[in-house]
């Protein structure tokens, strides 16, 4: 009550008889508002007037916000505590699964976020009302698929941007702000965007930390003149308010705080989505990348790296930079026009002047920092990527007793990295010398001199011939000068900081440009697998007319001709070859190594014109009986037999889309999506997934439990496949829900059984397997074989081993030498012929026993003689 024993000296308020304090503050503001606005009231009544009030509205405001949070934790607490009674009185589930990713037919997702603690022990009573409660009680979160359309456009921005980097040089152009305004339209999509009132809270916050910062200047000031004047009553009033103004000061500090970091993890999340949503879509950036031969640099060749950390490098950065500018700034504009006002305008100039030059200087030291911590990332990739190496092969390394290779190997890895992070370092150590000696000392000692100007310049206040009161204003003046050029040393200081900081985010900001760009470069559907237009050329392999006129300008390519011009026929009932040139692609296209020439064939033999528009068979009714047949007639088998690296599966790359087809006359028809499975050489199994997840890859386990499969139909499966013996390892069938590395626990040939129970499981029309069953014993072998046909399977195998021919109807021979195939039906004459005539050449083979081994002897006899 300081304040209102004051208030008739100190802002002429009338002495308070018996009023409560409810209707005394109402009376307080009203007079002080009058005497803030009143022109008559001058001097020192005016000035404390207005920092009472101000400090009453902000601490009031602070107070308010500060009991308004409290009581609402505290309800939201309570309302927790309710919930957690309750819980604990209903009954228990017997079941608990998660179901985060069932997926619309729009292309949104939902996910269904526990609202209690849904984390704790697995409790195996609960019934399955009670589980269905919980159900309701789980937030549903709607996650809008992604907009195409905006991906589509945003390629060309980020094309442009990257040519215009290419080919500008000149002064104006500056290669960080074009990066960094391409990438603002993924950080802040929309001006309503949630990150756009971010930013502005946080202009606002920083806005009135400065204000706040001037006030306090004045008000240290004003509380070392009351000292210096022996004025204890004035002292305690203005140090009432010094603590009254510190509640909005602190909580304005953290408020900053908390806003640049809540912005860092909204552009994070923005820019990851982004970035998964064009790296793993329909497209398969994600395997296509390895062809994208413009991309030379270090971000992709550790992508994990790049997504992971540099994405977070980069959001990090540029929050605390944006506040680390806009906080001196802000300073700067501030202070100065306050210390025009007691300094002068020279006194102003004189300060930026000394700003000006300091940051000059400090610029020509600052060691390119974006260079360097670019290069440190890169190291700090790869150093990880070899790790990680390390532990997905260490049976294979144990094996071959490679530990020595591999640690030298690490040792060199660590080695460059600690190299890359020392030196910058060191470079560092050099710069900040400089930079303490002129931000630190330099300028604190010049502002004293700045500061002293104005009573040096005046020899005292005028008037008042050096008397008491006058020492006490240029006292004070002095002070509160002193610190606001302190301040504005401070701010100077920062900014010129801020120059190493902003060095270090055009680093950032290149790598995830890089990044970006890559992605979009071969998530587009041009995407030519790194092909060159100068090898543009007609199906005769003759370089066209146009490509000729090009080769004198090679930057235009021509219009509406493409390196990739081969026909892909989709809903066809079976799988067709017409004319395929099978090429390894790469930058000569259709020039490059050819493998295969103008491969034809077809699955099955005969192909009824109308079939192709019929649907899969993959509906839940018939899902649900394993044993349904799957088609009426019997199913068709194709065995592709060659020799090693003749491009066998190569063609199943062609099938699956992920290599090209670069000839114009090259056709290939192929079944829907879901009708075709591709099973690849090498078993691949989900990270840390339960057994069941392994089971229905690529299907995941909530689209499993949505789509009413049970788990009855997988161990059917496993019962086919002869793996039921996996179930006994656990009780009941809670094997198919354990977690497991399954690619270690599982030997080859189990791994290549559950590539059979996938089939059986998905069930498609038409299935290639690439070498799926080397790791098999032939009893095995012959009986998963019978599955495919009692189940009436389409598929094609690939391999090397004329064992399988047994399997199949039809055989494609592929021979290395001249790129030829040769296509036969088992079983014809024709093929008779060919068995009969291999036969005939092991029988002339076998005839020639003899003579080897009287050799062998011979030779026997001679190493004994020696
Ligand atoms: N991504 C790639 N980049 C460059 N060359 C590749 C790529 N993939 C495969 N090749 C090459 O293509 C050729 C054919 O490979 P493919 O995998 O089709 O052989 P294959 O006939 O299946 O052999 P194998 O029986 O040994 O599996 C090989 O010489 C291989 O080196």
């Amino acid at each position: 009550m300081d304040i209102l024993k004051q208030r008739a000296t100190c802002l002429r308020l009338p002495k308070r008889n018996s009023q409560s304090l409810q209707v005394y503050l109402p009376l307080l503001l009203r007079h002080l508002w009058t005497l803030i606005n009143s022109s008559e009231v001058r001097g020192p009544h005016k000035k404390r007037a207005q920092y009472v009030f101000v400090s009453l509205v902000l601490s009031s405001l602070t107070v308010l916000s500060g009991t308004a949070y409290a009581t609402y934790r505290l309800v939201q607490r309570l309302h927790q505590l309710y919930n957690r009674v309750n819980e604990l009185r209903k009954p228990s589930a017997v079941l608990r699964r998660s179901r985060s990713q069932t997926q619309l037919a729009s292309g949104a997702r939902i996910m269904h976020v526990p609202d209690t603690d849904f984390t704790n022990g697995i409790d195996t009573h609960k019934s399955i009302m009670s589980q269905l409660q919980r159900v309701k009680q789980k937030r549903r979160i709607f996650i809008k698929p992604a907009n195409m359309d905006k991906y589509e456009h945003d390629s060309f921005i980020f094309k442009s941007v990257g040519q215009k980097n290419a080919e500008h040089s000149h002064l104006f152009y500056s290669k960080f702000f074009n990066q960094m305004s391409s990438l603002l339209s993924i950080l802040i999509p929309t001006v309503f965007d949630k990150n756009s009132v971010l930013l502005g809270l946080q202009v606002g916050f920083l806005v009135l930390r400065t204000w706040l910062s001037l006030f306090i200047a004045r008000l240290d000031g004003q509380i070392v003149r009351d000292i210096i004047a022996g004025q204890p009553k004035r002292f305690l009033f203005d140090l009432l308010i010094w603590f009254m103004i510190a509640l909005p000061a602190s909580y304005t500090n953290s408020a900053i705080r908390l806003l640049q970091r809540k912005m860092s993890l909204n552009f994070r999340i923005n820019l990851t989505r982004y970035i998964h949503d064009i790296y793993l879509d329909k497209r398969q950036v994600y395997y296509k990348l390895l062809f994208d031969v413009k991309n030379t640099s270090s971000v992709l060749k550790n992508i994990d790296n790049s997504i992971t950390n540099d994405v977070t490098r980069f959001c990090d950065a540029t929050c605390s930079v944006f506040a680390n500018i806009a906080k001196p700034v802000i300073d700067l504009v501030f202070f100065s026009f306050y210390l025009r006002d007691n300094l002068g305008s020279l006194g102003v100039a004189g300060i930026f002047i000394n700003y000006f030059v300091s940051g000059y200087v400090l610029r020509s030291y600052t060691p390119p920092l974006g260079k360097l911590s670019s290069a440190s990332s890169a190291a700090d990739g790869d150093y990880y990527n070899y790790h990680l190496n390390l532990i997905n092969n260490n049976e294979e390394i144990a094996f071959y007793h490679g530990t020595d290779v591999e640690r030298t190997k690490v040792n060199g890895l660590y080695d460059t990295l600690m190299e890359r992070i020392m030196d910058i370092s060191n470079k560092k150590f050099k710069y900040t010398i400089i930079e303490d000696y002129i931000l630190k000392y330099t300028w604190s000692g010049l502002g004293y001199v700045f500061a002293a100007i104005p009573i040096v310049m005046t020899g005292g206040s005028p008037g008042n011939g050096g008397n008491a009161s006058s020492e006490q204003v240029n006292m004070r003046d002095f002070i509160v000068n002193k610190r606001l050029m302190l301040s504005l040393a401070d701010a100077g200081s920062r900014l010129m900081h801020s120059i190493k900081d902003i060095s270090q985010l055009t680093g950032y900001t290149d790598r995830v440009f890089t990044l970006i760009s890559a992605l979009h470069r071969v998530h587009s559907n041009k995407f030519e697998f790194g092909g060159d237009r100068k090898y543009i050329t007609d199906d005769a392999g003759s370089v066209t007319v146009s490509s000729m006129k090009r080769s004198h300008s090679l930057s235009k390519p021509p219009v509406g001709e493409d390196l990739i011009r081969g026909t892909i026929q989709r809903n066809f009932n079976g799988v067709r070859f017409e004319n395929i040139d099978v090429i390894i692609p790469s930058v000569k296209a259709i020039k490059g190594i050819k493998l295969i020439h103008k491969l034809t064939f077809q699955i099955p033999s005969v192909i009824q014109p109308d079939s192709s528009t019929t649907n899969s068979i993959q509906d839940l009714g018939s899902m649900s009986n394993i044993s349904t047949p799957l088609m009426s007639g019997p199913g068709s088998s194709l065995l592709i037999l060659g020799s090693n690296s003749c491009g066998k599966s190569s063609i199943q790359r062609i099938i699956a889309e992920i290599w090209p087809i670069y000839n114009k006359k090259g056709l290939l028809s192929k079944p829907a999506e879901k009708d075709l499975v591709c099973i690849p050489q090498k078993p691949y199994f989900t990270k840390s997934g339960t057994l069941r997840d392994q089971l229905i890859y690529p299907m995941s386990p909530d689209q499993f439990f949505d789509s009413g499969y049970k788990d009855a139909l997988l161990v059917y499966i496993l019962k086919e496949v002869k793996l039921e013996y996996l179930l006994k390892r656990a009780p009941g069938w809670s094997y198919l829900d354990q977690h497991d590395d399954w690619r270690d626990v599982l030997s080859g040939g189990e791994k290549q059984r559950i590539n059979f129970a996938r089939i059986l499981f998905h069930r498609p029309k038409f299935v290639v397997l690439d070498e799926a069953t080397n790791a098999i014993s032939v009893d095995m072998e012959d009986y998963l074989f019978q599955l495919l046909k009692t189940y009436n399977f389409n598929f094609m195998t690939i391999s090397q081993r004329p064992s399988l021919i047994k399997y199949h109807d039809v055989l494609l021979e592929i021979s290395a030498e001249d790129k030829s195939w040769h296509l036969q039906t088992l079983g014809t004459d024709e093929a008779i012929v060919t068995i009969d005539s291999e036969m005939s050449e092991l029988d002339t083979k076998l005839r020639e026993v003899k003579s080897w081994e009287t050799e062998r002897d011979e030779l026997k006899k001679r190493l004994e003689v020696i």
